[in-house]
């Protein structure tokens, strides 16, 4: 990293520390109104403290293992170019290889409103490994804007091959929850999902979610607003997405949990995962030379309970 690129983060309050996960550094803002902190590692954001609140995202203690393909859980993994198995190789890892190399930081600043900006990068050029994967040329960038009030990430893919890329994604957001069982997503009503855990039938949302227990759902077509209320922390994560069409929740229950051995037994009662994507029938192509953006906005608010 370059010494400007050191000093415009120092400006921020930020530095880069090295991290025990898959021993790659993270970036770490420390702000009046919040800390951040960014895995290098699978360009993860993968903490997002509001001052005097809970981390919006969860932490899982399990530290996972230590190949290249074994996972920790927290915070937002990029699944990227696609979304579940892989349709030929069932040696690849499920949801893509962007989560599972070391991201390039390329720049630390302000926006005009002073919101806070750093952006990270990964290039398929960057790992003779992802070349081997995935023989289409792209280059990931993930624009991320911290406020007190929340954070935005700005996903773009870039197809620089010759030749149309199939995609299927997902901003795959871990939200940390006091308790999965009485957390509630609201804004999905009368939209229609595939139910993973139900052999993939069709159903019709009715109401809100609740509880977020042992459910694997993709919602087609899914409206660009949705949130989770949580009674526990008495507070409203609204989730704004653009170019995403899918919303994925995603927990996997008692007995999953317990058969899987990259995270604690105790963990699914602590999240909820609302992914921003495209998945399914939302899987789309990147016409050579285009790009994509995925949006993903969380703003925290107080719950106004009576
Ligand atoms: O790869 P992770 O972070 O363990 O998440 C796995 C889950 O991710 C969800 O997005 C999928 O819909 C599930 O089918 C899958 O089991």
């Amino acid at each position: 990293m370059n010494g400007r690129l050191m000093k415009d983060l120092e400006e921020l309050g930020g530095e880069i520390r090295p991290a025990s996960f898959k021993k790659c550094d993270e970036i770490i803002i420390d702000q009046p109104g919040f800390s951040a902190t960014i895995a290098l590692w699978g360009g993860h954001l993968k903490s997002f403290v509001p001052a005097g609140q809970e981390d919006l995202l969860f932490q899982s203690s399990q530290p996972g293992g230590e190949g290249r393909f074994s996972r920790q859980h927290f915070g937002i993994p990029v699944c990227w170019p696609w979304f579940g198995a892989h349709e030929v190789h069932d040696d690849y890892p499920a949801h893509g290889l962007a989560r599972y190399f070391r991201w390039e930081f390329i720049e630390a600043g302000h926006f005009k409103n002073g919101d806070v900006k750093i952006v990270i990068r990964l290039a398929s050029e960057d790992h003779p490994l992802i070349e081997e994967m995935w023989p289409q040329a792209f280059e990931l960038r993930q624009v991320f804007r911290f406020s007190r009030k929340g954070f935005r990430i700005n996903f773009s893919a870039a197809n620089l091959s010759d030749q149309p890329m199939a995609v299927s994604e997902a901003l795959h957001t871990y939200f940390n929850v006091s308790d999965n069982q009485t957390a509630q997503v609201h804004g999905l009503d009368q939209v229609a999902y595939v139910d993973k855990f139900d052999n993939g039938d069709r159903k019709l949302q009715n109401g809100i979610v609740t509880p977020c227990d042992t459910m694997d759902r993709v919602y087609l077509s899914a409206p660009e607003t949705c949130e989770i209320q949580d009674l526990g922390l008495q507070r409203r994560l609204v989730i704004h997405t653009e170019g995403s069409n899918s919303t994925i929740l995603w927990n996997p229950g008692a007995e999953i949990a317990k058969q899987r051995t990259d995270m604690m037994d105790e963990d699914f009662r602590r999240f909820v995962c609302v992914e921003a994507g495209n998945a399914l029938s939302d899987a789309y192509e990147i016409p050579p030379g285009g790009i994509h953006q995925l949006k993903l906005k969380v703003k925290h608010k107080p719950l106004l309970t009576e």
